[in-house]
């Protein structure tokens, strides 16, 4: 029953390197593909990806090469972990190198602006003959490496990606649960990359825990109001992938979101916090597309369209903050609305 396969990782960054070592620790053949030759070389000899994960060390089994057609050659489940700038470009290299059965799975937590596109959908485009999956949830790499117990959510309309990924991953300290929700699963790990920014934003400011709280909860809110107009099922935001994930960027700094935010709140420009980042924070480009999004739709969002304000239109924080807090008041859960909660 516990037959190993081959996988394949493609992408050296922090995510990419973190699950790839976990699945080749489980006794899967695992090659981990980075575009970066000398790097390459550098973390195989090493055992160590010393630019994104300094000071764990991966385990020996794990092949790490920087020729691609020798990472996905014969391999039955390829993770797709290349940030969503060039998650397209990445997808389409290896098109014609998979086997036709490979599973392909997205781990990104972003979206493409033009069309606003999600990984999975590109995936789609890009491999239609492929079973396809996405893995989100509360998953920062730096502890998945250090063996803290993880939960993550595996979402795909196909038992078989259930399956197989529920399978490869599962680990005393790595546990992984199916939804079929997709979008709502890929639209949780995106969204809440913006929450992110405005509750580090607030730490930086001073914020105390009431507002912490009251962030954590609006922000979650909305986030199910997005996601349902765009088709996802709001029920998704009660699991993993939705407060789950919210939870964890948005009170700790090892998110790079929440980093970029508490930057933000302490003065420095926009352009030298992500430049002096030396990561992906995809909640910059998200917030444009979400907030592009949201007026096209309709969607109140006033987190978004707030942080929007501050980040693009140069509108004083203190500002924002007063609009929103005296803004018109509504219902706190608004699934019960006005005839079903009193
Ligand atoms: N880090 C985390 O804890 C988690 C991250 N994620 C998500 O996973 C995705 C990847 O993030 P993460 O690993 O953290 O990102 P990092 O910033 O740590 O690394 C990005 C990686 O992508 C590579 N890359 C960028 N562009 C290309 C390209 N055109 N071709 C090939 N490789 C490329 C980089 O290579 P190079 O070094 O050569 O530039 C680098 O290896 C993001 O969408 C993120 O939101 C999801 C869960 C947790
Ligand atoms: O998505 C993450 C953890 O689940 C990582 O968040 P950051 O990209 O903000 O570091």
């Amino acid at each position: 029953m516990d037959s190993k396969i081959q996988v394949a990782v493609l992408g050296g960054g922090s995510f990419g390197t973190a699950i790839a070592n976990i699945i080749a620790v489980n006794g899967h053949r695992t090659f981990l593909w980075m575009r970066d030759g000398q790097n390459a070389e550098q973390c195989q000899s090493s055992r160590e990806n010393s630019k994104y994960l300094p000071g764990y060390q991966l385990t020996q089994s794990l092949q790490i090469t920087a020729d691609l057609a020798e990472a996905v050659a014969g391999t039955d489940l390829v993770f797709v972990s290349i940030p969503s700038h060039s998650f397209r470009q990445v997808t389409r290299q290896v098109r014609t190198l998979l086997k036709p059965d490979a599973i392909v799975v997205s781990t990104a937590k972003g979206i493409e602006p033009v069309g606003f596109t999600l990984m999975s959908q590109i995936l789609e485009q890009e491999l239609p003959e492929h079973d396809i999956g996405v893995l989100s949830g509360p998953n920062f790499a730096k502890e998945i490496v250090a063996a803290q117990h993880t939960g993550t959510v595996i979402a795909s309309e196909s038992e078989r990606v259930f399956d197989c990924v529920q399978r490869t991953l599962r680990s005393e300290t790595f546990r992984v649960y199916a939804n079929t929700d997709r979008g709502g699963v890929e639209l949780g790990g995106a969204l809440k990359n913006i929450y992110a920014i405005i509750c580090g934003m607030a730490a930086a400011l001073g914020a105390g825990k009431n507002t912490q709280a009251m962030l954590l909860t609006r922000s979650l809110a909305e986030m199910g109001r997005f996601a349902g107009v765009m088709g996802a099922n709001p029920m998704t935001f009660l699991g993993l992938a939705g407060v789950g994930d919210l939870i964890l960027t948005c009170t700790s700094d090892l998110s790079r979101n929440y980093r970029v935010g508490y930057s933000l709140g302490q003065g420095q420009p926009l352009d030298e916090v992500v430049s002096g980042l030396g990561q992906v924070a995809e909640g910059v480009n998200t917030l444009r597309q979400v907030k592009q999004k949201a007026d096209d739709m309709g969607v109140y969002m006033p987190l978004v369209s707030g942080l929007y304000s501050v980040l693009f239109e140069r509108r004083a924080i203190a500002d924002v903050v007063r609009e929103l807090m005296l803004g018109e008041q509504s219902y706190d859960v608004e699934y019960i609305g006005q005839s079903h909660g009193q």
